[in-house]
């Protein structure tokens, strides 16, 4: 059962929904989907459902993870098959498929883009057209959410490693989408940011799909997949996958 007991208050609207056992939507179906760059098939047909809200993607250094998570919101397009996420299929329904998705990359300095924070995090919020007032106010309430208001406006590239990987969170989660994808939110933090950051996204409301070499982190995902050579090759409880990947590892 979901909690909350961290130092950030974690609520929003979407806990409401959640009292009422109804989290917000997740049911993304690979149906036959394949990649190809250049002609090479980097994801083999790929025949899959995902209704779980807590899901980790693990898998050698070119396995085909990202691949997987880029398919998802769109950004690369099954050469065959479909990816249909809540709905709306990735090649049809471009734009509805990417609105469910929220995609954190894995270098935050990437995310956040504009010099001062809370610029950055008003920027997701420009294509709602809200009044100046609306911004402001959903601005300040996503940076407290995450513990970070008091540096609203401070410059981002001034941040921690740890601060700017919550702002990044900030950034995409202002926009509201119902699926959260992490590419290795965890990478290149120290120990005490990588805890911080591991307490926040398992309090997270939110659907979470993390691609992580940090098997830690996933250690108490409903469900974890494992990839290999671009095919998949576990798919089942953490314990279990994380166990296979070991072996394929060693
Ligand atoms: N834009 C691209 N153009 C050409 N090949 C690509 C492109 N993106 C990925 N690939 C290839 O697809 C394969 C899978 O890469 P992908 O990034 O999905 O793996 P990954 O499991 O996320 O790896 P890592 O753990 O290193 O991030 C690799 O062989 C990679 O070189």
């Amino acid at each position: 059962m979901f909690t909350f007991h961290s130092a950030f208050p974690l609520c929003s609207r979407r806990d409401i929904d959640r009292s009422s056992n109804r989290g917000p939507a997740l049911d993304i179906h690979f149906d036959k989907a394949e990649a190809r760059f250049d002609g090479r098939v980097t994801l083999h047909p790929l025949t899959v459902r995902l209704t779980e809200r807590r899901i980790g993607v693990i898998g050698l250094n070119g396995s085909g993870k990202t691949t997987f998570a880029r398919m998802i919101n769109g950004l690369v397009s099954p050469a065959s098959g479909n990816v249909v996420v809540n709905g709306f299929d990735t090649k049809a329904d471009t734009d509805r498929a990417r609105a469910q998705v929220g995609f954190i990359f894995q270098n935050p300095q990437n995310q956040i883009i504009l010099p001062i924070l809370k610029e950055d995090i008003a920027l997701g919020l420009t294509p709602r057209k809200l009044s100046k007032a609306e911004i402001e106010a959903r601005t300040a309430a996503i940076l407290a959410r995450f513990g970070i208001g008091h540096l609203a406006d401070r410059r981002s590239h001034e941040l921690s490693g740890g601060e700017l990987q919550l702002a990044a969170f900030a950034s995409v989660l202002v926009t509201e989408p119902d699926i959260l994808i992490m590419d290795e939110p965890t990478n290149q933090l120290d120990l005490k940011n990588r805890n911080l950051v591991a307490r926040t996204i398992s309090e997270l409301p939110e659907n979470v799909i993390v691609l992580t070499h940090d098997l830690d982190l996933i250690a108490d995902f409903e469900r974890v997949l494992l990839f290999d050579n671009g095919r998949l090759a576990g798919d089942g409880n953490a314990a279990e996958i994380i166990a296979r990947y070991r072996e394929l590892a060693a």
